[in-house]
């Protein structure tokens, strides 16, 4: 994190709202990158054990100008949480949200509409400071608090700034609830080694391993995805056979995480119409 943010955080301090999955994958993150614990205000009815551990301020009484509001509950709370905060509204608090479609109106419309707020999608490889996260900030938001919103996240990942809201939900659908879909290759590609007869253990091992290997090359080479693909695929080999299933284009792969993402991104535009 850049050493300005770093201070004006530390001076300010930071609140999360709700502290689950994402929001302590985040934590996480910013703790092992040096964020003070002591600057960060955790608002949480059940923290858990490692949460309890961190020696962040825990349920207590808030700073009287935190630098950010970090808003990491579900979309369906938000109506509950966010009005006993709304004092934090109308001023030089910067609202950072990363809950999926709830939009940037909705939060206007809780908090005041001089409220500067910024939108983030992000997705729970942050606790490893591999996540990728996308920012959108309102007409409040200066360039100085996405700057600051862009340096807090950078600490746990890419961060990449959107041309505008209405790419959330694409965005959401993608790499948001993404490594869920990479998890489940993860599992079916295991499954699948089983039923080749190999043990639990080692088709795990294997399916982790090629999918973590797969992504690094994706990432460091200079080929493209596509390419890479091809490398691996000899003509009349094993990769050919099992291609020839998966990019089948009526029922394959495409087809079907086609529909996967749609659906993802349409319960996103779902959930911000309430
Ligand atoms: N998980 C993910 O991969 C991603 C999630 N998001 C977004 O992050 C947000 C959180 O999701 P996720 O972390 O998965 O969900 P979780 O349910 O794991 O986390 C939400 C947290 O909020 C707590 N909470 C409930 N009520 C309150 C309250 N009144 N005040 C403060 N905290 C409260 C919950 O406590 P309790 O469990 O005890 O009710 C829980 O710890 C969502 O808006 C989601 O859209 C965005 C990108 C990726
Ligand atoms: O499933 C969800 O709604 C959240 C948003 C993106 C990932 N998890």
């Amino acid at each position: 994190m850049s050493t300005g943010s770093m201070k004006e955080l530390e001076a300010r301090g930071l609140v999360l709202l709700g502290c689950g999955k994402m929001g302590s994958a985040m934590l996480e993150g910013w703790l092992a990158q040096g964020l003070p614990a002591g600057a960060v205000w955790v608002n949480d009815p059940h923290p858990s054990d490692w949460l309890s551990s961190t020696g962040v301020n825990l349920n207590m009484t808030l700073p009287d100008s935190p630098a950010i509001v970090l808003v990491a509950v579900k979309p369906q709370m938000m109506a509950d949480t966010l009005p006993a905060l709304a004092g934090f509204g109308n001023g030089n608090t910067l609202f950072l949200s990363v809950a999926a479609g709830t939009s940037i109106a909705t939060y206007k419309a809780m908090l005041g509409d001089q409220t500067p707020i910024i939108r983030a999608m992000p997705n729970t490889p942050a606790a490893i400071a591999r996540g990728i996260t996308a920012i959108c900030g309102n007409d409040l938001a200066t360039d100085e608090h996405l700057d600051m919103a862009e340096a807090l996240l950078t600490a746990v990942g890419q961060v990449v700034r959107l041309d505008g809201e209405h790419q959330m939900d694409a965005v959401t659908a993608v790499s948001g609830s993404g490594p869920a879909y990479v998890f489940h290759l993860i599992e079916t590609l295991a499954a699948a080694g089983e039923t080749q007869g190999l043990s639990a253990g080692l088709a795990m091992q294997l399916a982790t391993a090629t999918v973590a290997g797969a992504g690094a090359l994706a990432e460091q080479a200079d080929d493209d995805p596509a390419q890479l693909r091809m490398n691996v695929t000899s003509p009349g080999g094993t990769t050919a056979a099992a291609l020839a299933v998966l990019m089948n284009e009526k029922d394959g792969f495409p087809a079907l995480l086609t529909r996967a993402v749609a659906a993802a991104a349409n319960r996103s535009k779902e959930l911000a119409n309430g």
